[in-house]
């Protein structure tokens, strides 16, 4: 009965990718580049590794060009500059992401606002999140930006409706909430401060949960009906396994929403689509075409 309210991220980052695949194929034949998007990865942490990898893969079967960058966890912050002054010189790279978190010896915010903005395709710089915050035309950070596409997709116009947004992140919480606003959402901003956080999310019709705390929202603090977007990924324990959940108790959540992203298989695989997505407008831009 529920199993259509579970929103199926995959399949919908699936789609998108086939979309993003024909886009780079026109580019190729009609304009003659290719899109390419180079990943840097400082360190050795697992999960980074993992998600680095899935990145390249996914980016190889857009048909882009994929350069992947591999730096000791004893790389200075001048080398990671270097490195980054010479990948926003080159041609062939129209989206740059550098992986965080960066080894503590790195400025992360120096890092990520060395680089050219119109090649942020994390839309993390100073300048998009301005961008962003003003109505300009800039690169829009693809966590938010795929929830946002779920979230369209599933109600189509959103103005008026009453979203609380759990997490204050640059990297999330702030842009999902700019986003939100931009689409004409009454939207309330929660973090660990605020008083009464189930009687703010009482009164939501959409609620965005990316606070990075395991299953934190409860089905009975849940409007009848609300849409939920999970953008948690916390990996835990259980019955001595290792288990991947989001910052909402699906089991709970599920009996009281309309719709739900799982966790994983929701927010994750639109991250990545719109990180091959950013970096097909970043390329589209820079070469002066429409795609
Ligand atoms: N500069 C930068 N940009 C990022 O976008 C960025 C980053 N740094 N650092 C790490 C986080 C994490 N992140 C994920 C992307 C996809 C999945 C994903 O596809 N998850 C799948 C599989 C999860 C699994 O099985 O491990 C899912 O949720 O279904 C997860 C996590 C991007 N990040």
């Amino acid at each position: 009965m529920s199993e259509q309210k579970i929103i199926d991220g995959k399949a919908f980052a699936a789609k998108l990718r086939t979309k993003i695949a024909a886009q780079v194929a026109v580019a190729k034949s009609k304009h003659g580049f290719t899109p390419g998007l180079a990943v840097v990865l400082v360190g050795e942490d697992p999960a980074s590794k993992v998600y680095v990898r899935n990145k390249g893969e996914q980016t190889k079967e857009a048909g882009m060009a994929s350069f992947e960058y591999k730096l000791p966890e004893s790389t200075s912050q001048a080398e990671l500059l270097a490195l980054i002054d010479k990948l926003n010189k080159d041609a062939a790279v129209h989206g740059i992401l550098v992986q965080l978190p960066l080894p503590k010896q790195i400025d992360s915010q120096a890092v990520i606002n060395a680089i050219d903005p119109d090649k942020d395709v994390d839309g993390f710089h100073v300048v998009n999140a301005g961008r962003l915050a003003t109505g300009g035309k800039g690169l829009v950070p693809c966590t938010p930006f795929g929830c946002l596409l779920l979230l369209k997709d599933l109600l189509g116009d959103l103005a008026g409706k009453h979203a609380v947004v759990i997490g204050r992140s640059n990297i999330v919480g702030k842009p999902m909430a700019q986003l939100l606003l931009n689409e004409s959402c009454t939207v309330t901003i929660a973090h660990s401060k605020t008083r009464d956080l189930p009687g703010e999310v009482r009164r939501a019709d959409i609620v965005v949960a990316a606070v990075g705390r395991p299953e934190m929202v409860k089905g009975d603090w849940l409007k009848e009906g609300a849409v939920v977007i999970d953008v948690g990924i916390n990996r835990i324990e259980r019955d001595g396994k290792g288990k991947l959940v989001g910052d909402c108790d699906f089991q709970s959540c599920l009996p009281k929403v309309s719709a739900i992203t799982p966790v994983p298989g929701g927010v994750g695989p639109m991250t990545i689509a719109l990180l091959l997505n950013n970096t097909l407008i970043a390329a589209a831009r820079q070469k002066g075409v429409e795609l």
